[in-house]
């Protein structure tokens, strides 16, 4: 009865009625019945309550309520004093949370204070009631009950998951005697502080003898939703199984995104169980992941792929990815120096176009243009604008120091380019405000200046500068996976290769097979970019064919004559006798086409004259092409230096070509010289497939996103000062055409300049000395290698280069010794590395540092796909530097190797 009353009546405070400090100080419990003698005073009596009468908290829940400042609940720690602070004070608050405060009713019987208290630890529930109560100051309350008043009391209170995850959690941590542990200045505090003082906890994985440590830590409010995640300590060796004990690091382990427990092929099923949140060992699911492993969430590996049928694969990734527990935690995402909530962070994930593989880290917001990018670093996106998320943006969120501001961030040295190339105006201490569209105005004027976003060459700018530019809803892309699946991958770096060589050294065949290669569709311009190409460049072969049409006729036409006055009988006078035809005389009829032709020809305007949509010559190419003259000529191709090779694969289809529904084949797109007429950029992005040629470290990674930029040196300008625009790139593939070290280059005006080798040298050294460039990683294609092997064939010497003039291979006398023999280089291949060789010493005297080479013939993929290749290996060593002994592959050739120097073969 007594124990009844007690937790209807709370004694030990003061009556709702009584209203004086005398009345107060009485203990009102009835718990024995008394046999004493008379009192002077008045008993007084317990009467009947309803228990539905009783004030209850759930009021307190009301936004009505809160919204007038009724006292909000939170979990206080204990302090030393915390008997103390059951004041007299706390009238009002008395009331609120009657229902639960009659166990207080028994330590005030007992003696209370702060003893009773500190033994009632683990079974205690403390709350703080905060807040203005009658004009009071604010009033702190301990309450004590069993875990279940308690749970029951908070849920009233706030009913809340996170009170119940705490609740249901382990009574380790909810309960846990550190949460009791902070001073007294740290209870007076509006929110509690997290607690850095674990307690250890070890408990036994079902069916396993692993001993699995769990580090407790106290809770802050917000981190609450997810419990710490556990530990794990391994009781075997360095590289065993944390199951069986066995193995080595070599053995192949699946790691739990826990805790960080390896698994042997033999132990993760036991460990892992089903798996329903993904790779986490029995006793962590429920936990957290560990975010440095994040970026591996549904990334299957090799071992599970064996171990689990596809779709069970399938279904275990889905659920690592997916699953709530696994998401991304609010509190560790910052935007604007200020933490989101967890109502933001969905907000942020769920708009239209959220941020790519967000992961924790302080970013910075622009709602106005919807710019995103992490704390001091330049935007990496651009997300939904008008956004309600963490704090303002501030000036140097991206840490620009370019005195241009656009809605209040100075923007970097990156942006700033951007804009002065698509022609935005940027003088210093310009304030732009851009909206989501790009339109842009200055600040404080009326006046729409532009759109940024429909600039022309905007994307292509943006993509070279490693910008953001607006997502397009219509075009499918595969990061539109990420949204779906949040936080799927880490964003991977983009390795930049900068490709750029001398005039015709095989740059764009190098970058069209790469698009093959790699599976690159041409856009449906640069498709007819290239026909234009290849129609213009089929009248320039034409062209050169009528000239040397009209040598051979003129040759013939003096042979003819010689002929006629050898003849005995004949005189000089004679000669004008001769018929003035041979089969090098067209007819006559075309005529007109052809001296036209050679006209315009002549101007250097065939570029101009023959775009490729509007000519209609078709018929007379082909009237042109079927005239015996022209074939006669053809026939002689070999004699016209002027024509290149690739000409006869474009001349035997000249009638075809001609035509005005001509739609270039791929292997016409290799074949063309060049992308577009003009000497543009081109930019494209490409991962390697998987390749059964591949080391171990480079498969199962196809998110490695690489950026192919080839340039032609004449658009670099003056001193090559464009090369600032490709400051980021991470290595330079310069390109040499081996073919050129006996040609000659002509300038625009015609005229002779220098031996095209020289000239390539000369480009090779600006480029690689350029003050932007001298810690880049370099390269060096030697391309046309075919050519190169005719030329040796041929017997012409590399010395016709001067730079190459002590090139002395010794020559074997057996034929089959230096070409045959696979043992013994051949003449071109010792031209080759010899060549290379004199690349790298050069590149060593002007650099310090290591040239790369690599073999190549542009018009075979292979070759083209294993320089590429070579190329990632290099920029894979660059990031394992200090691990790796940078040792060349195939192509490795040794600087000091003076035997490759004179190009002698020591075998
Ligand atoms: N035989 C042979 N020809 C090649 C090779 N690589 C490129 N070519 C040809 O060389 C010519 C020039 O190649 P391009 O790829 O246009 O050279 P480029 O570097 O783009 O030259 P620019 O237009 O001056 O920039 C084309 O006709 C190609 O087909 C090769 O390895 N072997
Ligand atoms: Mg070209």
């Amino acid at each position: 009865m007594a124990a009844f009353l007690r937790k209807l009546y709370p004694a030990a405070t003061s009556t709702p009625a009584s209203d004086s400090d005398d009345d107060f100080n009485l203990d009102y419990s009835i718990a024995l019945e008394y046999h004493g003698p008379p009192v002077a005073y008045d008993i007084p009596h317990a009467h009947p309550i309803n228990i539905h009468e009783i004030p209850t908290a759930s009021a307190v829940v009301s936004a009505s309520l809160l919204s007038n400042s009724v006292p909000v609940i939170q979990p206080i720690v204990r302090t030393s004093q915390i008997g103390k602070t059951e004041s007299k004070d706390m009238k009002l608050a008395s009331v609120e949370v009657s229902p639960c405060s009659e166990m207080s009713t028994a330590e005030s019987v007992d003696g209370g204070g702060a003893k009773s208290v500190s033994e009632s630890v683990g079974s205690s529930c403390l709350l703080r009631i905060s807040g203005k109560l009658s004009g009071s100051l604010e009033k702190v309350l301990e309450v004590h009950g069993d875990g279940k008043d308690g749970a029951g009391f908070q849920n009233y209170m706030n009913p809340s998951e996170n009170w119940e995850s705490t609740e249901s959690g382990s009574s380790s941590r909810s309960l846990s005697s550190e949460v009791f542990s902070h001073k007294e200045e740290d209870c007076a505090g509006e929110t509690p502080h997290h607690v850095k003082r674990p307690s250890i906890v070890t408990f036994r994985a079902p069916n396993s003898d692993d001993m699995v440590v769990e580090e407790v830590y106290s809770y802050s409010e917000e981190a609450e939703s997810v419990p710490e995640r556990p530990r794990v300590v391994r009781t075997g060796k360095k590289g065993s199984c944390y199951r069986c004990n066995k193995g080595n690091r070599f053995t192949e382990k699946e790691v739990c995104i826990v805790c960080g427990a390896k698994y042997c092929y033999n132990c993760v099923l036991k460990a892992m169980g089903s798996m329903p949140e993904g790779r986490k060992c029995v006793t962590c699911i429920g936990y957290g992941i560990d975010e440095s492993r994040r970026r591996k969430l549904g990334k299957c590996s090799r071992m599970l792929k064996r171990l689990l049928f596809e779709l069970e694969v399938a279904q275990v990734m889905k659920s690592e990815i997916s699953c709530k527990v696994n998401q991304l935690p609010a509190q560790l995402v910052f935007v604007n120096g200020k933490a989101l909530s967890q109502e933001e962070l969905v907000r942020l994930q769920s708009c239209s176009n959220p941020p790519r593989k967000l992961k924790p880290g302080s970013y910075w917001y622009d709602n106005m243009s919807g710019f995103w990018g992490k704390e001091g670093h330049k935007p990496y996106q651009i997300i939904s604008s008008q956004l309600s998320l963490g704090g303002h943006l501030k000036r140097n969120a991206s840490n620009g120091n370019t005195n241009v501001q656009i809605n209040g961030r100075e923007i970097t040295k990156k942006e700033l380019l951007m804009l002065q190339l698509v022609g935005v105006p940027c003088e210093a201490n310009l304030h732009y405000w851009v909206n989501a569209d790009g339109s842009y105005q200055e600040e404080g004027m009326n006046l729409v200046k532009g759109k940024i976003w429909e600039k022309t060459g905007i994307k292509l700018v943006c993509a070279l500068l490693s910008l953001p530019s607006p997502y397009d809803p219509t075009k499918p892309s595969a990061d539109r996976n990420d949204i779906v699946l949040p936080n799927q991958f880490e964003e991977k770096k983009l390795n930049k290769l900068l490709l750029v060589g001398s005039d015709k050294s095989g740059t764009s065949t190098i970058f069209k097979q790469a698009k093959f290669l790699y599976k690159v569709p041409f856009s449906e311009e640069e498709r007819q970019n290239i026909k234009s190409v290849i129609q213009t460049k089929l009248y320039s072969y034409l062209g050169i064919l009528l000239e040397g049409r009209e040598r051979f006729e003129e040759e013939s036409l003096i042979e003819k004559k010689r002929r006629v006055i050898d003849q005995p009988g004949t005189s000089a006078g004679n000669a004008g006798l001769v018929e003035y035809t041979t089969i090098y005389s067209f007819d006559p009829k075309l005529k007109a086409f052809v001296d036209w032709l050679l006209k315009v020809e002549a101007s250097g305007n065939l570029e101009v004259i023959f775009p490729a949509a509007n000519q209609g010559y078709g018929q007379f190419v082909e009237d042109l092409w079927n005239d015996p003259a022209i074939q006669a000529t053809y026939d002689r191709r070999n004699e016209l230096e002027m024509l290149p090779r690739v000409a006869t694969y474009f001349l035997a289809r000249a009638v075809e070509i001609s035509r005005m529904d001509y739609e270039p084949s791929d292997m016409d797109i290799l074949y063309a010289e060049g992308i577009s007429s003009s000497n543009s950029l081109m930019c494209m992005e490409f991962s390697f497939p998987k390749s059964e040629q591949d080391e171990p470290i480079y498969q199962h990674d196809p998110s490695l996103r690489f950026q192919l930029i080839r340039i032609h040196p004449s658009s670099l300008g003056e001193n090559c000062k464009w090369l600032e625009m490709f400051e980021d790139v991470d290595i330079i593939l310069f390109c040499v055409s081996l073919a050129d070290y006996d040609e000659l280059s002509v300038d625009s005006s015609g005229l002779v300049s220098m031996n095209k080798m020289m000239a390539t040298k000369k480009i090779f050294e600006n480029i690689v000395t350029h003050p932007l460039f001298d810690k880049k990683h370099c390269l060096l294609i030697l391309n046309k290698f075919d050519l190169l092997e005719e030329k040796m064939e041929q017997r012409i010497p590399l010395s016709k280069c001067e730079w190459f003039s002590d090139f002395n291979p010794v020559i074997s006398s057996n034929p089959a010794s230096s070409s045959n023999n696979s043992n013994s280089p051949t003449l071109a291949h010792r031209a080759f590395q010899y060549i290379a060789m004199k690349f790298k010493r050069l590149f060593h005297s002007l650099t310090y540092r290591k040239l790369y080479v690599s073999l190549v013939t542009g018009l075979e993929p292979d070759s083209v796909e294993e320089a590429l290749r070579y190329s990632r290996e290099i920029l894979k060593w660059v990031e394992e530097e200090p691990k790796c002994n940078l040792e060349l592959s195939s192509t490795s050739i040794d600087v000091s190797s003076s035997s490759v120097l004179t190009g002698r073969n020591d075998h």
